[in-house]
């Protein structure tokens, strides 16, 4: 059986006091495309550094296809990360294309010409036109897609990609989808992408992991904020309808804990009951080769995602718009 591309074993890094990420054990698969989303310092870039092999962890190990690596070595050729604000070395496009060929020792002009041309066209940007391009002349958009250009002209066995649409108008950041896609079909390529553009994420990765406090959660989860206040051992939470959820509180102080619910240990019920949730649904989505529908759910300043079985939205006439009572499991996991 082939070994992960990645296996993450006791991975903790930090810059202070918090630490920036904290993994017991993470897989990813050849040939997955796996979106990491999290909110703003939740460790999506600093997970991407570490992975890219550019910074060394505090402490904890990274297995690339079952050998341990550590950064800047020979692994790292076949890993490449676009960071959020990407570079280009104060040259031409085209010198900044087969810069990373360069590196990697090929010299041959016809080869760096053709891989040169692949990868422009990959991006949508016309080689004739680019190639004697400086580095200054080019919009924000084009940056971004040469930056990706110059990793794509890598064929990596690995692209991270941290925020790679953050900047760009809608007509860039499609044609960096497409390229993206390109790549894993032409080249079976591994990708992680970083990103908070959810409309943009749609239909590209296989599976979608979440990040929090450098916690990697691979299952579907929901954020459930606070303000919590503390009563006998409990945490709750007050809703201005009257409402309340209350969990038991962490063993631990966390300073302004947020409970992780996993959205499979949401169910739905008929009717109210004394422990449900009565929220208002948002949104029903039909998720691709999927029977389950996808269910948004909000009320005041939280909103839930679950999934319902299709004969259940027919036999209780669910719409958006309707209530819906749902019920919360009585564990969560704090932080
Ligand atoms: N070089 C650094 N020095 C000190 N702290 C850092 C450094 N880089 C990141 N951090 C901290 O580590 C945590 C994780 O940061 P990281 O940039 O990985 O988050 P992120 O999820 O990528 O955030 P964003 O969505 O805002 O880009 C944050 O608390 C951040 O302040």
């Amino acid at each position: 059986m082939l070994a992960p591309i990645f296996e993450i074993k006791n991975l903790f890094h930090t810059y202070g006091p918090k630490p920036a990420i904290k993994i017991d054990h993470l897989l990813v698969e050849k040939a997955e495309i796996i979106a990491l989303v999290g909110p703003n310092g939740a460790g999506k870039s600093t997970l991407l550094k570490l992975l890219g092999l550019i910074e060394r962890p505090t402490s904890g190990e990274i297995l690339f296809k079952g050998k341990p690596v550590s950064p800047f070595s020979q692994a790292a050729k076949n890993i490449t990360l676009l960071p959020q604000q990407p570079f280009l070395l104060k040259r031409r496009v085209f010198e900044n294309v087969i810069y990373g060929l360069k590196i990697r020792k090929i010299k041959n002009k016809n080869l760096l010409r053709q891989k040169f041309h692949q990868a422009l066209e990959l991006v949508g940007l016309p080689p004739e036109e680019f190639a004697k391009r400086p580095w200054y002349a080019l919009s924000g958009g084009e940056t971004q897609r040469v930056a990706l250009a110059c990793r794509l002209a890598l064929e990596p066995e690995v692209l991270l990609l941290d925020e790679p649409t953050a900047s760009v108008d809608i007509h860039s950041a499609l044609l960096i989808k497409e390229a993206i896609l390109n790549a894993y079909h032409l080249w079976n390529t591994t990708i992680i992408i970083a990103s908070h553009d959810q409309a943009w994420l749609d239909e590209v990765p296989h599976k979608t992991w979440h990040i929090f406090k450098g916690h990697v959660f691979t299952k579907e989860i929901n954020f459930l904020w606070g303000p919590w206040e503390m009563a006998n051992g409990k945490l709750i939470k007050k809703f201005k309808n009257g409402q309340k959820l209350m969990f038991n509180a962490p063993r631990e102080n966390i300073d302004k804990p947020v409970a992780i619910i996993e959205s499979s240990k949401i169910k739905v019920l008929p009717q109210k009951d004394k422990k449900s949730l009565k929220m208002t649904i948002k949104q029903i989505n039909k998720e691709i080769n999927c029977k389950d529908l996808k269910i948004t759910a909000s009320l005041e300043d939280i909103s839930l995602n679950f999934k319902i079985n299709e004969n259940l939205l027919k036999k209780y006439n669910f719409w958006p718009g309707e209530p819906i009572y749902v019920d919360l499991p009585d564990q969560v996991t704090w932080l």
